[in-house]
């Protein structure tokens, strides 16, 4: 069955020095309704950039921006109905009253229509946040993990149709980042939003979003399902920013046993074992606790992997101990 898409961008650039060094170029990306796409790429790539063409806070120089196959007008000049209907979430809460309380703010997300109803809105967006008990204190003098909750609250009353999310979770505590997360796929997958996510954290683009794309300095290189993305990368660039893992020319693959004719090897850390072998040539060198696992850094010949090793504990720093790479994906020198 045919997608349907609620936001399409044909061919937009948008550069801030008239050249091709920053901002985007030339990208076509096509938003399905009612799914969660993930942005990846790496620090200045033109993942914001895009999100603000696609809020219509940027206006491309060339291209076009559709939502619901009409062009997306300037939202500057021009705040019309659309502009409610897609919700920009910034890391710099700046559509927030920093001297208001946080009742005030998510009550100004209502649209003049639901105002009637402020009162049981209000209270109802604030429990389900649980922000409740901050409803009279001042916006700006929150904690930053508080500012991004009433931030999604505000964006969320007037049940937009899609959200921008930029970085939205960056601020809150390992718990409360879980709980957030799945309430953004309640509310895709209950409502029907559609939800665009920028993070830097793989393991939640992974488990959150529905396809991923990747952005390297300002074009889409690469786009896919989460699963095919990490599983079988096009380019080191992707297999890099995704996975915990160890990139290794051909001579250094050889010292792990692996033989490539390709420009590059990346082994993931889960795709390593370790164990109290025969030859025990390795070393651990470093043992990085990581909560439920650790990761090891092991060595030998000069050559370093990460090796995920979920029984904690098992090794100390200086244990020999024998490797074996389950599986590596190669790269061509230019990929
Ligand atoms: N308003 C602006 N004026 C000038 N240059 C800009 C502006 N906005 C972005 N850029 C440049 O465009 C490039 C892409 O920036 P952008 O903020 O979109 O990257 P990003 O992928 O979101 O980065 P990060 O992950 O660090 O937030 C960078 O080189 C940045 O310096």
């Amino acid at each position: 069955m045919k997608k349907e898409l609620i936001l399409e961008t044909i061919n937009i650039t948008k550069n801030f020095f008239g050249d091709k060094s920053s901002g985007v170029n030339n990208i076509t990306l096509l938003i399905p309704k009612g799914k969660i796409t993930g942005i990846v790429g790496e620090s200045g790539s033109g993942k914001t950039t895009l999100l603000k063409l696609l809020a219509g806070t940027l206006v491309p120089d060339s291209g076009e921006v559709f939502f619901h196959q009409e062009l997306l007008p300037d939202r500057e000049k021009n705040r019309q109905d659309v502009h409610r209907s897609i919700k920009f979430l910034t890391q710099d809460n700046y559509e927030m009253d920093l001297q208001s309380t946080v009742w005030e703010n998510v009550r100004d997300g209502l649209a003049e229509s639901e105002q009637k109803f402020e009162t049981k809105k209000v209270s109802e967006a604030l429990t389900q946040w649980s922000i409740r008990h901050l409803h009279d204190q001042v916006f700006g003098k929150l904690s930053g993990g508080e500012k991004q909750r009433v931030t999604i609250a505000k964006a969320l009353i007037s049940k937009p149709e899609v959200l921008l999310l930029d970085e939205p979770f960056n601020q809150v505590d390992a718990h409360y980042r879980e709980s957030l997360q799945q309430d953004i796929r309640d509310i895709v997958a209950g409502q029907g939003v559609t939800a665009i996510l920028v993070s830097h954290d793989p393991a939640e683009l992974l488990s959150m979003a529905d396809q991923l794309v990747v952005i390297k300095e300002g074009e889409i290189v690469e786009s896919g399902s989460p699963e095919d993305l990490y599983e079988s990368p096009q380019l080191l660039y992707t297999a890099l920013i995704l996975a915990s893992g160890t990139q290794l020319t051909p001579t250094q693959a050889k010292v792990c046993g692996v033989s490539t004719k390709r420009g590059s090897v990346v082994v993931y850390a889960e795709d390593v074992k370790v164990s109290r072998g025969l030859s025990n040539n390795w070393m651990v060198n470093k043992i990085l606790f990581k909560g439920i696992y650790e990761e090891l850094i092991v060595e030998y010949k000069n050559v370093q992997l990460r090796v995920l090793n979920r029984s904690k504990g098992k090794y100390k720093i200086g244990s020999k101990v024998s490797v074996s790479v389950k599986k590596y994906h190669e790269f061509g020198r230019w990929s």
